[in-house]
């Protein structure tokens, strides 16, 4: 473990709600990336949402709180880099016109290394991202968590305000994985939190040479869950081998490769993330009042504002 990775800064920790509310305030909508089982491709769609959502003209960040096997730096090129630091904030790395990155990876002395944390040291690590990152007016901020329903999504869940936040569940087609995402599923409904919807990740195999698509670990787990649950099903990517290349070449997929078939799946699942970012967008504006108040809460004219 490294010194920094260690040290949870106990002013940081202390500092009060309205200092992280104000700074997270900018960020207008969170989309937490989750999955009830390790290895199906969390990270991968992570990455691939957040560029695809960036290169559609939304000012988009992503943050790994994958404390204990952070892979996103890997994925955009930047295993080498470490936390940088300007007039007391860390300073994201950015990426691809602007994509904003920050990981637990930048703080780590090599990728080696292993991390020794309990929850209230992790909890302090991960508000410091919220609240001590340079983020600027973001749009969209996507969070990679790492796999289960343990401490990183549950203080991301309590940090944020769950209004502007909604779980985006990555699943793989087997039914093993949809039992444990059916825990995911409770964790969300257990604390109030939205979900946009599911991805099937993994789902079916195309031949690069004949197109054929061949259920490799079977496919369809992901929609039968939203149905189950009346939750949104937001797509499936197939297995593509460029995708466990890209990975390996550190550049996200889509970054080489806008035009394919896969390519055309993420762009499927990204327009329902942007209709479900602007959705919620218009609920807010409607829903609030002229002093940040929600209107319902409004006690009319004469009272914070002449305008209902
Ligand atoms: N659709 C896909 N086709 C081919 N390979 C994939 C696909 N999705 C992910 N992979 C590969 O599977 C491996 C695991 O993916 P990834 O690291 O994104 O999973 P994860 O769920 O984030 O893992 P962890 O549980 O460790 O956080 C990577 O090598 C990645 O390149």
């Amino acid at each position: 473990m490294t010194g920094q990775a260690t040290t949870c800064q106990q002013s940081s920790c202390q500092s009060n709600d309205a200092d992280l509310n104000m700074k997270v305030g900018n960020i207008k909508h969170t989309f937490i990336v989750m999955s009830g089982k390790g290895g199906v491709g969390k990270s991968t769609v992570s990455v691939n949402l957040a560029l695809s959502l960036s290169m559609h003209g939304l000012k988009t960040g992503i943050l790994d709180v994958d404390i204990h096997g952070p892979s996103v730096p890997k994925m955009f090129g930047l295993s080498k880099e470490k936390i940088k630091m300007m007039d007391d904030q860390i300073v994201p790395q950015e990426v691809y016109n602007g994509l904003k990155v920050i990981s637990m990876g930048f703080l780590l002395n090599s990728s080696e290394d292993a991390v020794i944390l309990r929850g209230p040291a992790k909890a302090g690590i991960i508000r410091q991202f919220l609240e001590n990152v340079a983020w600027g007016d973001l749009d969209c901020l996507v969070i990679d968590c790492p796999p289960g329903t343990g401490d990183e999504p549950l203080s991301v869940v309590q940090l944020l305000d769950t209004s502007r936040s909604s779980a985006v569940i990555v699943t793989t087609p087997q039914q093993l994985a949809t039992i444990d995402v059916e825990k995911s599923i409770s964790f969300c409904k257990q604390l109030n939190l939205p979900i946009t919807g599911i991805v099937e990740n993994m789902s079916g195999f195309i031949c690069p040479h004949c197109h054929a698509e061949a259920d490799i670990f079977s496919s369809g787990g992901g929609y039968k869950l939203s149905q189950k649950f009346d939750v949104s099903y937001l797509g499936a990517i197939p297995i593509d081998m460029e995708i466990a290349r890209s990975g390996d070449e550190e550049r996200p997929y889509l970054s080489s490769f806008p035009k394919t078939e896969t390519a055309a799946r993420f762009g499927e699942i990204v327009e329902r993330l942007k209709s479900s970012y602007l959705e919620l967008q218009n609920t807010s504006e409607t829903d609030s009042c002229c002093d940040g108040s929600k209107a319902q809460e409004c006690a009319g004219p004469g009272s914070c504002c002449s305008g209902h």
